[in-house]
């Protein structure tokens, strides 16, 4: 059986529950490919993250980054938690905003936010602009200027660390689109025009050196070279951070072959490496803030899709087709990432055979996992795909325009569908015909 499944998630139908819930009775109730959040496992990775925090006696913030995973209920259920949120657009914030989400407690971030995006920011009185680039400094300024508002912001600095992940989601290298380059002066520079900027309030610096990241030494690098910043900054410009905003990145376990640490050991250490240098330098020790995205929505997400086609080709691995793909999941095609999967219908019968499960998209790169073992299998049996909760959904497109799928949160036996499957009358809503005219 899959380490992933404990005996007590099989229930007496033999199939596999997910927070108390059939998984089977899901996929049929609901239909497939359906998207399934246990929200006790969001809520418990949450606490594990405060808890460090509490335990090492500092300020901080939790803010989750919804590009992993954002919609209305999201939203709702990570302000529940007491969490501040990352967002970087205007549909994240019109999203968040519309969940009830304070503005207060919500970090805009990206590298080329519009002028549009920047004014909502300031309209609504987002909590904070982490400012990656000059342009936006200078768009920012004449925006307060106008509006005669004040923002608080931190200032995204590139640390020139290299994280061991996919190239695609490395972010912290010198040669990266994110943030202010250290070693040009790019950050300096930056700090003193944001230092004599009336209607800005400087509250930080903050780096995210990259996605899945399992080694420590790169965590460990960064939080010591935000405070050498924090003190040089404090030397030379007598300017002294409040926050140090550390990013996210923490690494999960997707198949047996990965082995991180809890994300909250991650955590752990960051706020001791950042709470002894400061001592060290002479500094307060700051508030430390995180942005993990992956690592509270990925384990807490499954994917159940229905399969159907089998093709034996001689000598070859079988490809078994499931009812979805890169449409919902483009994470295997664009960084051939890795997952694990299980038949939810018997999840304890023992594999007969390994197998490649295909999607079901016109794109031969549309494989979802491409060893996969399970047992003997039949059309209509439901596969489980686990760890597929951040970014799947939130990367998900109508490609061959098929419909997103529906989501379900479950918790305590109990499931609430929170956003409902596409239709193909979703996808026509923005269509006008040849004549302009909306077709009826
Ligand atoms: C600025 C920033 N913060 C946080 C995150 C979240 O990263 P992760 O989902 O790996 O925790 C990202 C995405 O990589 C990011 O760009
Ligand atoms: N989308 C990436 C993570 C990028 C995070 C955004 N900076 C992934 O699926 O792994």
């Amino acid at each position: 059986m899959n380490e992933q499944i404990s005996p007590s998630q099989i229930n007496a139908a033999g199939h596999l529950t997910i927070g108390g819930c059939d998984a089977v009775d899901l996929a049929h109730e609901y239909g497939t490919p359906l998207g399934v959040y246990d929200v006790s496992q969001i809520k418990s990775q949450i606490q594990h993250f405060q808890e460090v925090f509490k335990n090492n006696d500092v300020d901080y913030a939790v803010c989750y980054a919804s590009k992993a995973f954002a919609n209305t209920a999201m939203y709702q259920l990570v302000h529940e938690m007491d969490c501040h949120v990352d967002v970087v657009s205007a549909g994240e914030i019109s999203m968040a905003l519309h969940a009830g989400f304070p503005a207060s407690k919500m970090t805009f971030h990206g590298n080329n936010k519009s002028r549009e995006e920047l004014q909502l920011a300031v309209d609504q009185g987002l909590g904070v602009i982490a400012l990656d680039n000059f342009h936006e400094i200078d768009l920012l300024s004449d925006i307060l200027e106008k509006s005669q508002a004040e923002i608080k912001v931190l200032l995204r600095i590139t640390p020139g660390i290299s994280a061991h992940t996919h190239e695609y989601i490395q972010t912290g290298q010198i040669d990266s689109k994110f943030g202010f380059d250290l070693e040009s002066g790019q950050a300096d520079q930056a700090l003193q025009r944001v230092l004599q900027e009336p209607r800005m309030h400087m509250l930080g610096v903050h780096a995210h050196i990259g996605s899945q990241i399992f080694e420590l030494a790169g965590f460990e690098g960064a939080g010591k070279k935000l405070v050498d910043l924090a003190a040089d900054w404090k030397k030379r410009f007598d300017y002294e951070a409040e926050v140090i905003n550390v990013g996210g990145g923490f690494g999960i376990r997707y198949t047996q072959a990965d082995r991180p640490l809890k994300p909250e050991q991650f955590v752990d250490i960051i706020i001791k490496t950042i709470k002894q240098e400061s001592q060290a330098a002479g500094l307060k020790t700051p508030a430390v803030w995180i942005e993990p995205g992956r690592s509270i929505a990925g384990p807490a997400g499954y994917s159940l899709y229905t399969i159907g086609s089998r093709k034996d080709v001689k000598g070859i691995r079988p490809y078994l087709a499931v009812d979805g793909g890169m449409g919902d999941n483009i994470r295997p095609a664009l960084y051939d990432a890795q997952y694990e999967a299980a038949v939810a219908n018997r999840p304890a019968a023992p594999a007969v055979e390994t197998v490649h499960i295909a999607g079901k998209y016109c794109e031969s790169g549309d494989i979802l996992i491409q060893e996969q073992a399970l047992p003997e299998t039949q059309p209509g049996d439901i596969l489980v795909m686990f760890d597929t909760g951040a970014y799947g959904y939130s990367m998900a497109s109508n490609y061959n325009l098929n419909p997103k799928p529906a989501i379900v949160f479950v918790e305590n036996g109990q499931a609430t569908l929170v956003t409902r499957r596409e239709t193909p009358s979703d996808l026509e809503r923005l269509d006008f015909g040849l004549n302009g005219q909306q077709l009826s």
